[in-house]
């Protein structure tokens, strides 16, 4: 499944924003270093399901489909906060990187109000720029994947050099486990001094600085805009970086719970709640309900949170929504359930990409592809379009 990582200082909310897109429960509290290992827990994307259009129920199978809306998997990641100096072992070191490194697209949340200081200490709201936390958490993954490159970078070299390797496969395989690709690492070194003999470390960090660019997409979440002082902040980052969501996990986790106990009506990522049971609510939960109505929903459209999810996936990592099915007339699986699937796909994917994303053995002996919803035939090198139905032809 494709993972997302919540990352950044301590004490910034992610693991709020964590449980608040998971429905789960891991601990949250007002000091540094709450979280030490890893969670995971799956949060969905939303994209149009095409059932309404093409008049059909569906019967998701790996998927959820409400009112119209397919709600579709992903793994979440929540890790330990990362402070400046990591890499000398300050806080909780870097070592967890590792499990960071898993996800494709990595969610930086901020302590948009300015009440965290830069190791995640609480302080006066306001007191802090969180524009200042912004860079050091790319600076210390920089460091971290130097760390590993220049472990033992003397002995490849002469590898390199005696048994004619290419320099960008030898840094793939150190760099193993991070998902990063081969591709990747030959992009990234275009823009770099082509001799990597007398790389300095310099060179090595605007390497790595262009693979991370390349290969871990950020989006920044500017969390807890329910406090005052968050307003000004945000603006001033969303002047200076392209992906700036404001978010306020706290009101998502509030929302959510008030539904579940059929007390509001909300799904995640609605700009607006109903009240349903007025009577049962107190004043002080009717006055924080109208809060976040007003200082959040109202002031930015959402939480932030599904919004989130969905830029990080939709936007950064540009992927669409492609649904097989093996029979085209009926858009039913082998045992006619309909629409089953929705499989997240890489924009510019063809139809064997799609075939191997669905099972090896499908992409092993994939034929054609037929376009459902037109009842034809596709060519190899068909692109992929959101919200495709489409019809896998195999061997045998
Ligand atoms: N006002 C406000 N407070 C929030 C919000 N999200 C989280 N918090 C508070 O911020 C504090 C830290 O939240 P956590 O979710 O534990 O933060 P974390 O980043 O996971 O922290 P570590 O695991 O220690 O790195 C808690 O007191 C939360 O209640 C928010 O949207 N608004
Ligand atoms: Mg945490």
């Amino acid at each position: 499944m494709l993972q997302i990582a919540v990352t950044g200082k301590p004490n910034v909310g992610k693991s709020s924003f964590f449980n608040s897109a998971t429905s789960s429960s891991v601990e949250m509290a007002n000091y540094p270093f709450t979280t030490i290992d890893a969670n995971k827990a799956v949060a969905h994307v939303i994209s149009e399901c095409p059932c309404k259009e093409l008049n059909v129920t569906c019967n998701p199978r790996n998927s959820i489909c409400i009112d119209g809306k397919r709600l579709l998997p992903v793994e979440l990641i929540d890790v330990a906060g990362l402070v400046p100096g990591a890499h000398e072992g300050k806080g909780l070191g870097n070592q967890f990187l590792d499990d960071l490194m898993q996800a494709k697209v990595l969610i930086h949340v901020i302590d948009a109000s300015g009440s965290t200081d830069a190791e995640g200490q609480s302080v006066e709201a306001g007191s802090h720029d969180p524009l200042d936390d912004i860079e050091f958490l790319e600076d210390e993954i920089v460091m971290w994947m130097y760390g590993i490159l220049n472990r033992n970078w003397v002995r490849l070299v002469r590898k390199i050099e005696a048994e004619k390797l290419d320099i960008a496969k030898v840094i793939f395989d150190q760099l193993s486990g991070t998902g990063i690709t081969l591709e990747d690492i030959i992009e990234a070194k275009r823009k770099v001094n082509p001799d990597y003999t007398k790389w300095e470390k310099e060179d090595f960090m605007e390497l790595i600085r262009n693979i991370l660019h390349i290969a871990k997409p950020m989006l920044i979440v500017a969390n807890k805009a329910d406090l005052p002082t968050a307003e000004e902040n945000i603006k001033r980052m969303q002047e200076k970086y392209p992906y700036v969501i404001p978010a306020s996990a706290e009101s998502e986790i509030a929302l959510v719970k008030a539904a579940e106990a059929g007390l509001i009506s909300y799904t995640p990522g609605d700009s607006d709640f109903e009240i349903l049971e007025k009577d049962k609510l107190s004043d002080n939960q009717l006055k924080a309900l109208e809060y976040i109505k007003v200082n959040i929903l109202e002031k930015y459209g959402g939480t932030g949170i599904q919004t989130a999810l969905n830029e990080a996936i939709f936007g950064l990592l540009n992927m669409i929504v492609v649904y097989p099915v093996q029979d085209e007339h009926k858009y039913t699986d082998q045992k006619g359930n309909v629409l089953p699937d929705g499989i997240l796909v890489p924009k510019g994917a063809v139809p064997k990409e799609l075939a191997y994303l669905v099972h090896s053995d499908i992409g092993d002996n994939f034929m054609h592809a037929v376009d459902a919803r037109k009842n034809m035939r596709i060519a190899a090198d068909y692109e992929l379009q959101d919200k495709d139905v489409i019809s896998i032809v195999t061997r045998g």
